[in-house]
Protein backbone atom coordinates (compact mmCIF):
# COMPACT_ATOMS: atom_id res chain seq x y z
CA UNK A 1 0.00 0.00 0.00
CA UNK A 2 1.67 3.36 -0.98
CA UNK A 3 0.30 6.81 -0.66
CA UNK A 4 1.73 8.82 -3.61
CA UNK A 5 0.37 11.78 -2.19
CA UNK A 6 1.86 11.15 0.89
CA UNK A 7 5.14 10.48 -0.94
CA UNK A 8 5.37 13.19 -3.33
CA UNK A 9 4.95 16.10 -0.81
CA UNK A 10 7.53 14.96 1.32
CA UNK A 11 10.13 15.20 -1.41
CA UNK A 12 8.81 18.44 -2.10
CA UNK A 13 6.73 17.67 -5.73
CA UNK A 14 4.06 20.10 -5.88
CA UNK A 15 0.93 18.39 -6.13
CA UNK A 16 -2.09 20.85 -7.22
CA UNK A 17 -5.42 20.32 -5.88
CA UNK A 18 -9.13 21.25 -6.63
CA UNK A 19 -11.72 21.49 -3.32
CA UNK A 20 -14.91 19.61 -3.65
CA UNK A 21 -18.02 21.41 -1.50
CA UNK A 22 -20.98 19.91 -3.81
CA UNK A 23 -21.13 16.74 -2.31
CA UNK A 24 -21.67 15.03 -5.08
CA UNK A 25 -20.15 12.01 -6.32
CA UNK A 26 -20.81 12.83 -10.29
CA UNK A 27 -18.63 15.91 -9.55
CA UNK A 28 -16.39 14.30 -7.75
CA UNK A 29 -15.66 11.80 -10.78
CA UNK A 30 -15.88 14.33 -13.19
CA UNK A 31 -13.08 16.58 -11.00
CA UNK A 32 -10.78 12.94 -10.59
CA UNK A 33 -10.18 12.79 -14.33
CA UNK A 34 -9.29 16.60 -14.86
CA UNK A 35 -5.87 16.52 -14.00
CA UNK A 36 -5.56 17.54 -10.56
CA UNK A 37 -3.39 15.72 -8.26
CA UNK A 38 -5.51 15.57 -5.41
CA UNK A 39 -9.56 16.62 -4.35
CA UNK A 40 -10.21 17.74 -1.07
CA UNK A 41 -13.69 16.28 0.39
CA UNK A 42 -14.99 18.68 2.53
CA UNK A 43 -16.60 17.28 5.68
CA UNK A 44 -16.10 20.56 7.24
CA UNK A 45 -18.02 23.46 5.34
CA UNK A 46 -19.65 21.28 2.51
CA UNK A 47 -22.76 19.22 3.44
CA UNK A 48 -20.84 15.63 3.51
CA UNK A 49 -21.55 12.73 6.20
CA UNK A 50 -19.83 9.41 6.05
CA UNK A 51 -22.29 8.08 3.15
CA UNK A 52 -21.53 11.17 1.19
CA UNK A 53 -17.68 10.92 1.80
CA UNK A 54 -17.74 6.90 0.71
CA UNK A 55 -19.55 7.78 -2.32
CA UNK A 56 -16.96 10.49 -3.37
CA UNK A 57 -14.04 7.93 -2.41
CA UNK A 58 -15.62 5.69 -4.52
CA UNK A 59 -15.87 7.66 -7.58
CA UNK A 60 -12.27 9.06 -7.23
CA UNK A 61 -10.88 5.27 -6.68
CA UNK A 62 -10.63 4.90 -10.26
CA UNK A 63 -8.40 7.95 -11.32
CA UNK A 64 -4.70 9.13 -10.56
CA UNK A 65 -6.03 11.53 -8.22
CA UNK A 66 -5.84 11.57 -3.81
CA UNK A 67 -8.80 12.34 -2.19
CA UNK A 68 -8.28 14.03 0.67
CA UNK A 69 -11.20 14.06 3.50
CA UNK A 70 -11.45 16.95 6.19
CA UNK A 71 -13.01 16.14 8.90
CA UNK A 72 -15.70 18.24 10.50
CA UNK A 73 -14.03 18.69 13.65
CA UNK A 74 -10.91 16.74 14.86
CA UNK A 75 -12.20 13.68 16.89
CA UNK A 76 -10.69 10.79 17.59
CA UNK A 77 -13.80 8.83 16.59
CA UNK A 78 -14.22 10.41 13.19
CA UNK A 79 -11.13 9.66 12.84
CA UNK A 80 -11.62 5.67 13.08
CA UNK A 81 -14.85 6.19 10.76
CA UNK A 82 -13.15 7.46 7.91
CA UNK A 83 -9.93 5.78 8.17
CA UNK A 84 -12.08 2.97 7.94
CA UNK A 85 -14.07 4.20 5.39
CA UNK A 86 -11.15 3.86 3.37
CA UNK A 87 -10.08 7.52 3.71
CA UNK A 88 -6.25 7.64 3.70
CA UNK A 89 -5.40 11.41 3.66
CA UNK A 90 -6.91 13.20 6.10
CA UNK A 91 -7.23 16.74 6.98
CA UNK A 92 -7.93 17.93 10.22
CA UNK A 93 -9.43 21.78 10.64
CA UNK A 94 -8.38 23.94 13.70
CA UNK A 95 -5.42 22.32 15.37
CA UNK A 96 -4.41 25.11 17.48
CA UNK A 97 -1.19 23.48 19.70
CA UNK A 98 1.35 20.56 19.03
CA UNK A 99 -0.90 18.84 21.97
CA UNK A 100 -3.85 19.09 19.51
CA UNK A 101 -1.88 17.53 16.70
CA UNK A 102 -0.19 14.37 18.78
CA UNK A 103 -3.93 13.62 19.85
CA UNK A 104 -4.73 13.48 16.27
CA UNK A 105 -1.49 11.46 15.32
CA UNK A 106 -2.07 8.71 17.69
CA UNK A 107 -6.12 8.70 16.57
CA UNK A 108 -4.32 7.65 13.20
CA UNK A 109 -2.25 5.07 14.63
CA UNK A 110 -3.12 1.30 16.07
CA UNK A 111 -1.94 0.18 19.65
CA UNK A 112 0.78 0.43 20.96
CA UNK A 113 1.34 3.45 19.16
CA UNK A 114 -2.02 5.04 18.84
CA UNK A 115 -5.64 4.41 19.76
CA UNK A 116 -7.35 3.57 16.71
CA UNK A 117 -10.06 0.87 16.98
CA UNK A 118 -9.70 -2.37 14.86
CA UNK A 119 -12.24 -2.50 12.77
CA UNK A 120 -10.46 -3.60 9.26
CA UNK A 121 -12.59 -6.70 8.81
CA UNK A 122 -15.83 -5.00 8.26
CA UNK A 123 -14.14 -1.76 6.67
CA UNK A 124 -13.45 -0.61 3.38
CA UNK A 125 -9.64 0.62 4.29
CA UNK A 126 -8.81 -2.93 4.21
CA UNK A 127 -11.22 -3.72 1.46
CA UNK A 128 -12.17 -6.31 3.83
CA UNK A 129 -9.33 -8.02 4.89
CA UNK A 130 -8.66 -8.47 1.31
CA UNK A 131 -5.64 -6.27 1.80
CA UNK A 132 -3.02 -8.55 3.42
CA UNK A 133 -0.98 -7.00 6.00
CA UNK A 134 -3.02 -3.88 6.35
CA UNK A 135 -3.17 -3.22 10.08
CA UNK A 136 0.92 -3.71 10.09
CA UNK A 137 1.48 -1.22 7.10
CA UNK A 138 -1.84 1.37 7.59
CA UNK A 139 0.16 4.14 9.40
CA UNK A 140 2.74 4.22 6.57
CA UNK A 141 -0.15 4.53 4.05
CA UNK A 142 -1.81 7.47 6.11
CA UNK A 143 -1.00 10.79 5.30
CA UNK A 144 -1.99 13.12 8.42
CA UNK A 145 -2.83 16.60 7.34
CA UNK A 146 -3.45 18.87 9.99
CA UNK A 147 -4.86 23.17 9.71
CA UNK A 148 -3.30 25.76 11.52
CA UNK A 149 -5.78 29.10 10.87
CA UNK A 150 -5.51 31.17 13.80
CA UNK A 151 -2.64 33.66 15.23
CA UNK A 152 -2.43 31.52 17.73
CA UNK A 153 -2.22 28.85 15.60
CA UNK A 154 0.37 30.39 13.72
CA UNK A 155 2.17 31.26 16.61
CA UNK A 156 2.74 27.41 17.30
CA UNK A 157 3.17 26.57 13.89
CA UNK A 158 6.83 25.48 14.33
CA UNK A 159 6.25 23.57 17.57
CA UNK A 160 3.04 22.03 15.38
CA UNK A 161 4.77 20.94 12.19
CA UNK A 162 7.45 18.81 14.23
CA UNK A 163 5.03 16.95 16.39
CA UNK A 164 6.03 13.18 14.99
CA UNK A 165 3.26 11.84 12.69
CA UNK A 166 2.08 14.97 11.33
CA UNK A 167 2.91 14.54 7.85
CA UNK A 168 1.73 18.24 6.42
CA UNK A 169 0.63 21.40 7.80
CA UNK A 170 -2.06 23.64 5.94
CA UNK A 171 -2.99 27.08 6.45
CA UNK A 172 -6.51 28.36 6.29
CA UNK A 173 -6.46 31.70 4.55
CA UNK A 174 -10.03 32.45 5.35
CA UNK A 175 -10.14 31.43 8.69
CA UNK A 176 -6.61 32.99 9.88
CA UNK A 177 -7.78 36.34 8.21
CA UNK A 178 -10.71 36.07 10.48
CA UNK A 179 -9.04 35.48 13.31
CA UNK A 180 -6.37 38.73 12.54
CA UNK A 181 -9.20 40.81 11.91
CA UNK A 182 -9.86 40.80 8.25
CA UNK A 183 -13.15 38.71 8.12
CA UNK A 184 -13.60 37.99 3.86
CA UNK A 185 -10.32 39.14 3.15
CA UNK A 186 -7.65 36.76 2.86
CA UNK A 187 -5.51 38.36 0.85
CA UNK A 188 -4.91 41.26 3.25
CA UNK A 189 -1.48 42.18 3.72
CA UNK A 190 -1.55 40.99 7.30
CA UNK A 191 -2.70 37.71 6.55
CA UNK A 192 -0.49 37.19 3.67
CA UNK A 193 2.47 37.75 5.48
CA UNK A 194 1.65 35.56 8.16
CA UNK A 195 0.90 32.74 5.10
CA UNK A 196 4.57 33.66 3.80
CA UNK A 197 6.24 32.94 7.26
CA UNK A 198 3.92 30.11 8.33
CA UNK A 199 5.74 28.65 5.20
CA UNK A 200 8.99 29.33 5.68
CA UNK A 201 8.56 28.04 9.81
CA UNK A 202 6.88 24.89 8.63
CA UNK A 203 9.74 24.29 5.21
CA UNK A 204 12.56 24.71 8.21
CA UNK A 205 10.79 22.15 10.22
CA UNK A 206 11.10 20.41 7.18
CA UNK A 207 7.42 19.49 6.58
CA UNK A 208 5.47 19.91 4.16
CA UNK A 209 2.85 22.92 3.89
CA UNK A 210 -0.12 24.02 1.87
CA UNK A 211 -3.35 25.91 1.14
CA UNK A 212 -5.99 26.71 -0.60
CA UNK A 213 -6.21 29.93 -3.00
CA UNK A 214 -8.06 30.32 -5.53
CA UNK A 215 -6.46 33.79 -6.92
CA UNK A 216 -3.45 32.37 -9.61
CA UNK A 217 -0.76 34.66 -8.61
CA UNK A 218 -1.09 33.45 -5.25
CA UNK A 219 -0.85 30.41 -5.12
CA UNK A 220 1.84 30.56 -7.96
CA UNK A 221 3.94 32.69 -5.05
CA UNK A 222 3.12 30.19 -2.11
CA UNK A 223 4.34 27.02 -4.73
CA UNK A 224 7.35 29.09 -5.11
CA UNK A 225 8.12 29.94 -1.69
CA UNK A 226 8.24 26.03 -0.87
CA UNK A 227 4.17 25.30 -0.56
CA UNK A 228 3.74 21.64 -2.01
CA UNK A 229 0.00 21.00 -1.94
CA UNK A 230 -1.86 23.96 -3.00
CA UNK A 231 -5.56 23.92 -4.46
CA UNK A 232 -6.40 26.46 -6.24
CA UNK A 233 -10.02 26.64 -6.91
CA UNK A 234 -13.45 24.91 -5.54
CA UNK A 235 -16.53 22.94 -7.51
CA UNK A 236 -18.94 25.36 -6.12
CA UNK A 237 -16.88 28.05 -7.60
CA UNK A 238 -16.26 26.71 -10.63
CA UNK A 239 -19.91 26.24 -11.48
CA UNK A 240 -21.62 29.74 -9.40
CA UNK A 241 -19.45 31.67 -11.01
CA UNK A 242 -18.86 30.69 -14.35
CA UNK A 243 -22.79 29.46 -14.53
CA UNK A 244 -23.39 33.89 -13.29
CA UNK A 245 -21.03 34.64 -16.28
CA UNK A 246 -22.98 32.55 -19.20
CA UNK A 247 -26.57 33.69 -17.94
CA UNK A 248 -25.37 37.08 -17.61
CA UNK A 249 -23.18 36.47 -21.43
CA UNK A 250 -26.76 36.44 -23.05
CA UNK A 251 -28.30 39.40 -20.75
CA UNK A 252 -28.00 43.11 -21.16
CA UNK A 253 -27.87 43.00 -17.47
CA UNK A 254 -23.91 43.33 -15.92
CA UNK A 255 -23.21 40.08 -13.90
CA UNK A 256 -24.40 40.14 -10.51
CA UNK A 257 -22.43 41.27 -7.41
CA UNK A 258 -22.09 37.43 -6.06
CA UNK A 259 -19.84 37.47 -9.36
CA UNK A 260 -17.40 39.04 -7.56
CA UNK A 261 -14.12 37.25 -7.50
CA UNK A 262 -13.07 34.04 -4.90
CA UNK A 263 -9.97 33.93 -3.37
CA UNK A 264 -10.99 30.83 -1.89
O1 LIG B 1 -9.60 28.88 6.47
C1 LIG B 1 -9.57 28.52 5.28
O2 LIG B 1 -9.25 29.22 4.30
C2 LIG B 1 -9.93 27.12 5.01
O3 LIG B 1 -9.86 26.31 5.91
C3 LIG B 1 -10.48 26.79 3.66
C4 LIG B 1 -11.93 27.20 3.67
O4 LIG B 1 -12.55 26.60 4.78
C5 LIG B 1 -12.64 26.71 2.41
O5 LIG B 1 -13.67 25.87 2.78
C6 LIG B 1 -13.25 27.86 1.64
O6 LIG B 1 -13.99 28.68 2.48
Amino acid sequence: MHNPFKQAIGEGRAQIGLWQALASPYCCEICAGAGFDWLLIDGEHAPNDLRSVLAQLQAAAAYSVEPIVRLPVGDPVLVKQYLDLGARTLLVPMIENAEAAATMVRATRYPPDGVRGVGSAIGRASRWNRTSGYLQRAADEICLLVQVESRAALTAIDVIARVDGVDGVFIGPSDLAADLGHLGDPMHPEVQAMIENGIAVVRGAGKPVGMLIAHQQAARRYLALGASFVAVGTDVTLLARGAEALAASFRDAPASTAAAPSVY
